[in-house]
C-alpha cells in the first residue's frame, strides 16, 4: 500500500477531502522488563472496535474548526480526557491510497510517565467511546528479543490505514528506536507474517 506524504498547506487546500486527525502520545520510562530489559520509551496505541490497531483520534472538520481543536474532542471521547494539541505537535500528512479521498494527519505529544498512566487510567474508567470505537489502550512493545517477540511480533499484527507507517517514521524520527533497529524488526515482522498459519 502507497501512501503519499505531502504537506499541511497542500493537504488543507485539497477539494472533496476528508480529514483524519490521529496522535501518539508518548514519553520515557525508567521502568524495566522482567527487571532487566530497560523499556525506555512508552508509546501508545489502541485496539479499535474493528480489532485493528491504530492511534487514537478520528475525522474532522477543517472548514468549521482547526486540525488540533478536532483532534482534541475526538480524543476527550476516546480518551476520557481533555488534552490540548498544539500546532507544535504536528508531524505529517499523508494521501492514502487505500481510503480514497481522505488526508490522514498525524501528530506526536510528548508526555511525562505520570501523564501517560493518566490518559491510560481515563481511557478504561471514563471514556465514553470505551469497549465501544475503543476496545483499549495499548503499550507498543520498542524492544526486540532473540524469539521475534517484541516489536517483530508487535508490528505482525493488522494496523488501520496508514498507522503502521506513521508508528515506524515517529518512532526513527523521534529518536526511540534507530533505524536499524526499526529495519530489523519491519524483517522480521514480515516473515513472522509469511510463516503465520493461515
Ligand atoms: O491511526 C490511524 N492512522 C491513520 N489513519 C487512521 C487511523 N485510524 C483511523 N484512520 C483512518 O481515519 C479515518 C477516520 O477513522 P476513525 O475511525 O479514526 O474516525 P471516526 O471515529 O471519526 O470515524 C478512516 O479513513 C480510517 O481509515
Amino acid at each position: 500500500m502507497a501512501y503519499k506524504q505531502i504537506s499541511r498547506k497542500e493537504a488543507l487546500s485539497l477539494e472533496g477531502y476528508k480529514h483524519a486527525c490521529h496522535v501518539m502520545l508518548y514519553g520515557d520510562t525508567d521502568a524495566k522488563l522482567f527487571g532487566r530489559i530497560p523499556l525506555k520509551h512508552v508509546v501508545l496505541m489502541q485496539m479499535r472496535f474493528d480489532g485493528l490497531l491504530g492511534f487514537p483520534g478520528g475525522l474532522v472538520n477543517p472548514s468549521k474548526e482547526s486540525l488540533e481543536c478536532g483532534l482534541s474532542r475526538e480524543l476527550s471521547e476516546e480518551l476520557g480526557m481533555a488534552l490540548a494539541v498544539s500546532p507544535e505537535n504536528y508531524f505529517s500528512s499523508c494521501l492514502s491510497h487505500s481510503a480514497p479521498k481522505v488526508v490522514a494527519h498525524f501528530f506526536t505529544k510528548k508526555m511525562t510517565e505520570a501523564e501517560l498512566w493518566e490518559v491510560e487510567k481515563a481511557a478504561v474508567s471514563a471514556a465514553p467511546d470505551h469497549g465501544h470505537e475503543v476496545m483499549g489502550m495499548v503499550r507498543v512493545p520498542l524492544f526486540s528479543m532473540k524469539s521475534d517477540s517484541g516489536l517483530p511480533s508487535f508490528l505482525s499484527h493488522s494496523f488501520i490505514s496508514n498507522s503502521r507507517s506513521q508508528l515506524l517514521s515517529a518512532l526513527q524520527i523521534l529518536g526511540l528506536v534507530s533505524q536499524e533497529d526499526v529495519e530489523a524488526a519491519v524483517r522480521k515482522a514480515d516473515s513472522i507474517r509469511k510463516t503465520r498459519p493461515q
